[in-house]
């Protein structure tokens, strides 16, 4: 028998029931043990969701109140002193590590967050010390969860994040210099522990997760699985199923004869369906194959033919018994369930899956498989005809963006001028001071804000009303920014719901749902709008606001654009057509956006592109290369259209060029915004190294966080960064928008970011 497979389960419930109980929680609004039977309720839940859908191996464990990499950072006692010192409650710790704690005479910022692989899922980097040391916790989670899911009658595979991936995803703590790998000696006694512990409460076996291995590892890290799984093998432990995913694990398949003693491993036969003959010739003669043929990351139906030849290949090579089906990575990625959707067009509908037809998908796979396509002859025809109605739909061929595409040349991805030449004309124009200061883009979305568009989605106010609200909420904002004495100013997105689903809702080729939520980090989630066709603008997306908000201003107004390439990766995009022609499409529809609000009057315009990063091949290399290469010209073609006298800020919210700088420059802004509170200022060298000659605003405080820095936290920090940037070149900013925060904090945190702007402006000037 063939047996069917999730490798995770994605957290939040089916109306965000998790972000909600957690942000009660954070409000005080409801005690800790209702947030905790709230965690158990959702996970009873969904481990009966795949229970009643006939999966065979159901994970546990990969629940987790705000990131699963926090919780192995509790689990294994890897908590900095500045967490552990203060006798906070387990949970209240773990927030702290997350989000950071400022109250009750504590005031600790959260550890660094960064993206999980190429996706918009966020963890929390696990932060060592030099003299690190590691602790199981006690009560492990990963062994209570197990329990309980046994308890309600459920046997799960629980999952833990590998020791390799969980030191190499780390980092050392600032002015701390271990190299995280060299601590495997350490932590492997814990991990013993953990099995061993796991193998007494009935554990058979336990999915432990090794995603690094899609990377190009340095030879020590690679070096290190040998050690590692020796030692985690054994009869008196239970059976490890290694998974990798969102890769190929080719290029290290030397690493897979010295963990030969494995009991199987996963691979992601969605996105390289072609590692699946090398891998199979590197198995044991025992070893089980688990095969990731439903997408864990997208939103399209797995085509069962294709899928259901893939499992049969791997049967051929390896025999029945030795085969898993499963999804290709936790389902984490997609959202809950495609039946809250009420209102997708019926043909589009019915080419989506969502996390609970997903789990579904995999136990027809695995019984067409089993018992034969007979077994499941409705579901295969059903599904043969749902790919067939979306090869031919009328949605992906709409000729006049094609013809477009077709006239697009050279010329349309240049500026007019070279920089030194655009930036004096934008210096005549703008009359900005030295370190200028500006926001990202968003101020606080405050619930009223929400509750006011809740009601015009629902019709219960009318479209003059709402405008009328949103004209308000932008005249407070340049009043905000009035009393704060800003320099550019923004209009405060207060009519956007996010940035990259607002323009879906606005682009002909998109869909969008009502309830498709993902998490993104912590208790915030995303609702991607679904790339279903060629795209194009039938209208003017942003110029009404902005226009508005320039008009009631007496600074430069900055016009704020998602770009094409997060536009692309933070929606569902399509799995049709290469995602460099998705990104061509969009970027005309921008070009188009930005030209219009040039002629509105708007002559400081952001196009963010958050998501370029995110978007890298995770393996260095052509592949990459060839990426960055669409991925440039897709937002030079969006931003090229305007005048030399128009200034161009591109917002990215990380820190980590130094393996694509040369992508970043080849953009060409005017002003580029990046974060750069909560790593180290070392990382601006780049741009010395570059001698790179454009604007830059590295963020002076970290926005995903209620803290407010001090004015001297503020000056420090420029201080440190102006070791790396010329004065003339450097702008002030926060590292990222600020919807996430609230007012008070929002204006404290920029008044000091100010007072710091302008004390450095005081001591130029007199120097
Ligand atoms: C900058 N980032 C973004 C990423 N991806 C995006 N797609 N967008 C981003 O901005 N990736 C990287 C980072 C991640 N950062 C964030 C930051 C903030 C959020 C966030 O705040 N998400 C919100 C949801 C946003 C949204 O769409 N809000 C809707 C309201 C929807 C809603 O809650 N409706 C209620 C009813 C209304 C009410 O009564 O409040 C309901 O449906 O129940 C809107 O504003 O209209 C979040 O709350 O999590 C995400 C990523
Ligand atoms: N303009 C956006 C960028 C977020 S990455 C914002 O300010 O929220
Ligand atoms: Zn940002």
């Amino acid at each position: 028998m063939v047996a069917s497979s999730v490798l995770g389960f994605p957290r939040q419930g089916v109306l965000r029931d998790l972000k909600k109980a957690t942000e009660a929680y954070w409000a005080g609004k409801i005690s800790q043990s209702d947030l905790l039977a709230e965690g158990k309720r959702l996970r009873l839940a969904h481990w009966k969701i795949m229970k009643d859908a006939g999966v065979d191996i159901i994970p546990s464990n990969d629940f987790a109140y705000y990131d699963h990499v926090l919780d192995h950072i509790q689990l294994f006692n890897a908590i900095p002193d500045r967490y552990s010192k203060h006798g906070l409650d387990t949970i209240d710790q773990y927030f702290a590590m997350g989000r950071g704690h400022q109250k009750d005479g504590i005031d600790v910022p959260s550890l660094e967050m960064v993206k999980w692989f190429d996706s918009n899922y966020h963890y929390v980097k696990p932060t060592f010390q030099d003299n690190q040391t590691f602790k199981l916790a006690d009560d492990p989670k990963p062994v209570r969860h197990f329990l309980e899911a046994k308890e309600a009658g459920i046997t799960t595979r629980p999952v833990i994040l590998g020791p390799v991936s969980f030191l190499h995803l780390g980092k050392a703590d600032r002015g701390q210099s271990v190299q995280p790998i060299d601590l495997l000696d350490k932590l492997l006694p814990v991990y013993v522990e953990l099995l061993e512990a796991l193998k007494k409460a009935g554990v058979e076996d336990v999915q432990i997760d090794e995603p690094i291995l899609v990377f190009d590892l340095p030879p020590k890290v690679k070096e290190a699985f040998k050690p590692a799984y020796e030692k985690l093998s054994g009869d008196f432990l239970p059976r490890l199923l290694l998974a990798t995913y969102f890769g190929d694990i080719v290029h290290n398949l030397d690493v897979l004869p010295s963990i030969q003693h494995l009991y199987g491993l996963h691979i992601d036969l969605v996105r390289n369906p072609e590692q699946l003959e090398s891998i199979v010739s590197q198995l044991g003669p025992q070893q089980i194959l688990s095969a990731g043929v439903v997408d864990g990351r997208n939103i399209w139906k797995t085509n069962f033919k294709r899928a259901i030849e893939i499992v049969e290949s791997t049967i051929q090579k390896v025999g029945k018994e030795r085969v898993i089906v499963a999804t290709s990575s936790s389902l984490l990625h997609v959202p809950h369930t495609l039946d809250s959707e009420k209102k997708l067009d019926p043909e589009v509908k019915d080419w989506f899956a969502f996390a609970v037809q997903k789990v579904s998908e995999v136990v027809v796979i695995a019984k067409a498989v089993t018992e034969g396509p007979a077994a499941v002859r409705e579901e295969l025809e059903a599904n043969a005809k749902s790919m067939a109605a979306r090869a031919s739909s009328k949605r992906t061929n709409n000729q006049s963006v094609k013809d477009r595409l077709a006239k697009v040349n050279d010329e349309m991805h240049n500026r007019q001028s070279p920089f030194p030449e655009r930036h004096s004309q934008q210096k005549e124009h703008l009359k900005l001071p030295t370190f200028p200061t500006t926001t990202i883009g968003s101020f606080p979305q405050t619930s009223e804000i929400r509750i006011q568009r809740n009601k015009f989605t629902k019709g219960e106010i009318t479209e003059e009303e709402y405008n009328k609200f949103i004209e308000n909420e932008i005249d407070q904002v340049i009043k905000i920014q009035d009393e704060l004495d800003l320099d550019v100013y923004v209009h405060g997105e207060p009519e956007r719901n996010d940035m990259v689903q607002y323009f879906g809702e606005r682009l002909d080729g998109y869909v969008f749902t009502t309830h498709a939520w993902v998490q993104s980090y912590g208790s915030r989630c995303v609702r991607p709008p679904i790339i279903v066709g060629d795209i194009s603008r039938p209208a003017p997306m942003t110029v009404k606001e902005s226009k508005y908000a320039a008009s009631k201003s007496k600074k430069p107004m900055k016009g704020m654009l998602t770009g094409p390439i997060t536009c692309l990766r933070w929606s569902f995009p399509r799995d049709d057509i290469h995602q460099s022609v998705q990104a061509q499409q969009l970027a005309l529809a921008l070009r188009d956006e930005v030209v219009d609000l040039e002629s509105a009057g708007i002559y400081v315009i952001q196009v963010d592109e958050p998501a370029l990063r995110e978007g890298l091949p995770l393996r260095t290399g052509r592949e990459r290369e060839n990426y960055l290469s669409w991925a440039v010209d897709a937002f030079k073609l969006a931003t090229s259209g305007v005048k030399d006298s128009t200034q161009i800020h591109s917002h990215f919210c990380y820190s980590e060029f130094q393996d694509f700088f040369h992508a970043i420059a080849a953009l060409d802004a005017d002003v580029l915004s990046i974060e750069n509170s909560k790593s180290d200022a070392k990382l601006l060298q780049v741009f010395v190294d570059t001698a790179y000659p454009r604007h830059i605003g590295p963020g002076v405080y970290d926005i995903h966080s209620p803290r407010v820095p001090s004015e001297q936290e503020m000056k420090d920090r420029v201080a440190e960064m102006r070791r790396y940037l010329r004065p003339d070149q450097l702008w002030i900013n926060p590292d990222c928008g600020l919807k996430t925060r609230q007012w008070k904090e929002t204006k404290e945190a920029l008044t000091n970011m100010v007072n710091a702007a302008k004390f450095y402006r005081e001591k130029t000037a007199t120097a």
